[in-house]
């Protein structure tokens, strides 16, 4: 068992971040799930996995110092380089030996349950850096630039640890719906049933907190295969992810903006099969938020609640840490897809889930450390080329919604 002194880790970290990731579609990640061997498996993971983990690695050292200089910020740092020692270890390993495959699967598994709670710890950064230092501009562009790239890098990490495991690892894979499942994927998974899923999940939390909730009214629309049910090759938990976010935010607006009537107006979902794309949207009439707020919506930053100070500790906030929009949007985009917000101001919300209807054109979408992604973190933003008026003040804070 070598420890490595940290001067040969910052070489390591400069030789891996050398590298780019591998992207790879969801018909590589089939094809590999259903002929590769562990074996095949584990040397390109243990190439791969500290490329992508290097490469982010550099970034996090690229961060304003302020950041950087935060305790939970620090935390993250260091479960990121004990991990990717830890990795490093089977460099050189026998991939004949399956004492070797064992100790790899049981090292990815240690490695995914250190790294669970990263979205809330950096979150807790980005707080204490608000509670102690104002945030100008360019520090809240480096931050969404940032952990959009962090987060991405995140996801497409622990989907080849995910794949691995489910693949080789003894870990229980659910019943039945789980044999044609490879890894994390559902080859024929069936949108509709998993709005439903995300539907009735959200609905029991919405009727526990406003004692009512609103109707679901859905329709499908396949324009390949008239009245067949509209199937994707994806993988089931991003997408139940993004609708059980979406479904939180319209249900919240919807029982908030009729709160004086009881009659609430359905959630109306279609589920569209086009050639190229795949679409879910989703509306509300919750009252929609004027236009000047909705980017604000994908910020971090706007996102962060407050440290609830000790005086008011009883005012627990009502929204965690209110990321759940922002992620929601690069588990669509991780898969080449997207998330776009439409609002009208004192109507309501339509939501749209974009996915690519081939699963060719499905690739993993991964940031990449190299000088475009590290001079942004130097360049200040240009002065505006369009007149502007006094830019309004950015004091005012949208609630964050969970
Ligand atoms: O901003 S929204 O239009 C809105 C945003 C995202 C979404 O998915 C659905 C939405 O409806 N909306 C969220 C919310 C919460 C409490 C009270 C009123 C509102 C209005």
């Amino acid at each position: 068992f070598t420890l490595r002194c940290c001067s040969s880790v910052a070489k390591m970290l400069d030789f891996y971040s050398q590298f780019n990731p591998s992207p790879l579609s969801i018909k590589q990640f089939i094809d590999f799930g259903l002929s590769a061997s562990e074996e095949k498996s584990f040397m390109f993971l243990r190439k791969e996995l500290p490329v992508r983990l290097a490469n982010i690695m550099k970034e996090i050292h690229l961060l304003p110092d302020n950041l950087l200089r935060m305790p939970s910020v620090g935390l993250v740092n260091q479960w990121y380089a004990l991990s990717f020692n830890e990795i490093l270890e089977f460099e050189k390993a026998d991939s004949n030996s399956t004492e070797t495959l064992d100790r790899f699967c049981k090292t990815l598994v240690k490695i995914r349950n250190r790294h669970s709670d990263v979205v809330q710890t950096m979150a807790q950064g980005v707080m204490e850096l608000k509670d102690s230092h104002d945030v100008d501009n360019q520090t809240e562009n480096s931050i969404q630039y940032f952990l959009d790239r962090f987060y991405m890098s995140r996801i497409s990490i622990r989907m080849l640890i995910n794949q691995h495991t489910l693949l080789f690892g003894n870990e229980l894979t659910r019943g039945d719906s789980s044999l044609r499942h490879i890894g994390c994927i559902d080859p024929q998974c069936d949108l509709i049933s998993v709005v439903k899923d995300a539907y009735e999940n959200a609905r029991f939390l919405c009727e526990q907190y406003y004692l009512s909730s609103p109707e679901l009214k859905i329709s499908e629309h396949n324009e390949l295969e008239n009245g067949a049910p509209v199937r994707i090759i994806y993988v089931p938990s991003h997408f139940y992810h993004m609708l059980f976010e979406l479904f939180k935010n319209s249900m919240r607006a919807t029982v908030e903006h009729h709160a004086d009537t009881d009659i609430l107006p359905p959630i109306e979902v279609s589920v569209v099969r086009g050639k190229e794309d795949i679409c879910v949207k989703m509306s509300d009439k919750g009252g929609g938020i004027p236009r000047s707020v909705t980017d604000m919506l994908f910020h971090y930053m706007y996102s962060t609640a407050p440290q609830p100070s000790k005086s008011d500790a009883h005012t627990v906030p009502l929204a965690g840490y209110g990321y759940g929009l922002p992620i929601s949007r690069l588990y669509a985009r991780y898969f080449h897809g997207d998330i776009m917000l439409l609002s009208c101001d004192g109507l309501g919300t339509d939501a749209i889930v974009y996915l690519k209807a081939l699963s060719t054109e499905a690739n993993e979408l991964l940031p990449i450390f190299n000088k475009t992604s590290s001079k942004f973190y130097r360049t200040t933003i240009p002065t505006g080329d369009w007149s502007s008026t006094q830019s309004a003040c950015m004091e005012h804070r949208y609630p964050t919604i969970s």
